[in-house]
């Protein structure tokens, strides 16, 4: 979820800094009809090295795989910052107190600039506290601005403007909220099989992607088990899809009892599913098919025990370079498993490994 949101406030960052390095240049012509050629050189150059920072941010890059959230704070964090400073900058270098008509205008509209932000935080899926975060240097700046010139912070003077700035917060929060609300229940409807909640086979291809990607930069293991239920067609024939259906349920309300916090679970076709198991090494296997044992897959309409055939790979002991390969070798072993009898697993060197009561 956090992924997905670091995702849209990437993609937003870039799309406004585009508009903006754009845009940002173009009011040069403002500064320069309307302040003094000094002046509105000084401008000028701050517009151009604000242009510079939205080019730099709206430029393609490659989204991090171990750190999106980060690196998407980042960006949006710098993006907030270049409008504020460049009204403080902008302060310094025009004389306030000798400013007619149309200069004091621009002026007043550099000083909505914080303020401006601060509304414009409304269109990013964050939380009130990120909001709140993200808010405090932005007000900072627009105070700073306030008491320039040894001005004293007034309530007659600057109150409605504070004021105004809270309420554009409060907006931003609440629709930021509601943002970040929506799009966990988009992405929680995408990302789950309706019938079991287990993560599609879409959501788990992207999940074994990063977790690969992952594991491979850390050299630590990626294990994948690969399930597919025993003769699952009888229960279908002899008790209909329904029962199917709630033994499907069934088993995978157990797997998730049986799996680790950190394990991802993916319904890959009809009745097979694959966990991913970050981090366990070969060596842990045989403790994870006792857990698997010893909780089971639930029951046949019949009372008697569901089984499955799995068939196991572990990135670093099967010496695999590619997540597809991770997951056609579980494959491969998951049949090998069928053939051996069913209701085993086989694991990393071909160990074919009983499950059933007999086994244990
Ligand atoms: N109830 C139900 N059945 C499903 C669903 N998806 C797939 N199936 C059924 O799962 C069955 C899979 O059967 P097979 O691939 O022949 O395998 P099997 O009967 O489990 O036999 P082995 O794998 O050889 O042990 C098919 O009958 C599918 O119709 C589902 O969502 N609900």
């Amino acid at each position: 979820m956090r992924r997905h949101a670091a995702l849209v406030i990437i993609a937003r960052v870039q799309l406004i800094s585009a508009l903006f390095a754009v845009l940002v240049p173009l009011w040069s012509v403002v500064d320069v009809l309307v302040f003094d050629s000094h002046t509105a050189a000084w401008l000028v150059v701050l517009r151009l090295a604000s242009a510079a920072v939205f080019v730099g941010l709206a430029w393609p890059r490659q989204v991090s795989p171990s750190h999106p959230y980060l690196q998407a704070v980042i960006m949006l964090l710098i993006m907030l910052m270049v409008p504020p400073a460049f009204y403080l900058v902008s302060l310094q270098l025009i004389d306030a107190s000798a400013l007619v008509n149309g200069q004091f205008l621009v002026m007043q509209l550099y000083a909505f600039m914080p303020t401006i932000v601060l509304g414009g935080l409304a269109i990013f899926p964050l939380t009130a506290l990120e909001i709140l975060l993200f808010s405090l240097p932005v007000l900072g700046i627009a105070v700073t601005g306030m008491v320039s010139g040894g001005a004293e912070l007034a309530l007659d003077q600057h109150g409605a403007t504070l004021w105004f700035m809270l309420m554009m917060m409060g907006v931003a929060m609440f629709s930021g909220m509601s943002q970040s609300h929506y799009m966990e229940s988009l992405v929680h409807k995408a990302m789950t099989d309706p019938l079991t909640g287990a993560y599609t086979r879409r959501s788990g291809t992207e999940a074994l992607e990063l977790m690969f990607r992952l594991s491979s930069m850390s050299a630590k293991p990626l294990a994948v088990a690969f399930f597919d239920l025993d003769r699952f067609k009888t229960i279908n024939d002899q008790y209909g899809h329904d029962a199917g259906d709630q033994v499907l349920c069934a088993l995978v309300e157990r797997l998730r009892q049986t799996l680790r916090r950190g394990d991802v679970l993916v319904r890959w076709g009809g009745e097979e599913f694959i966990a991913i198991l970050p981090e366990m090494p070969a060596d842990q296997m045989p403790a994870f098919l006792r857990r698997l044992r010893e909780a089971g897959f639930g029951t046949r309409p019949d009372g008697s025990p569901l089984t499955a055939s799995i068939g196991v790979t572990e990135s670093l002991a099967d010496g695999v370079l590619d997540w597809p390969v991770l997951v056609e070798l579980a494959d491969q072993r998951m049949y090998e498993a069928k053939r051996g009898g069913r209701d085993r697993a086989v694991l990393p060197g071909d160990v074919s490994v009983p499950l059933g009561p007999a086994a244990v």
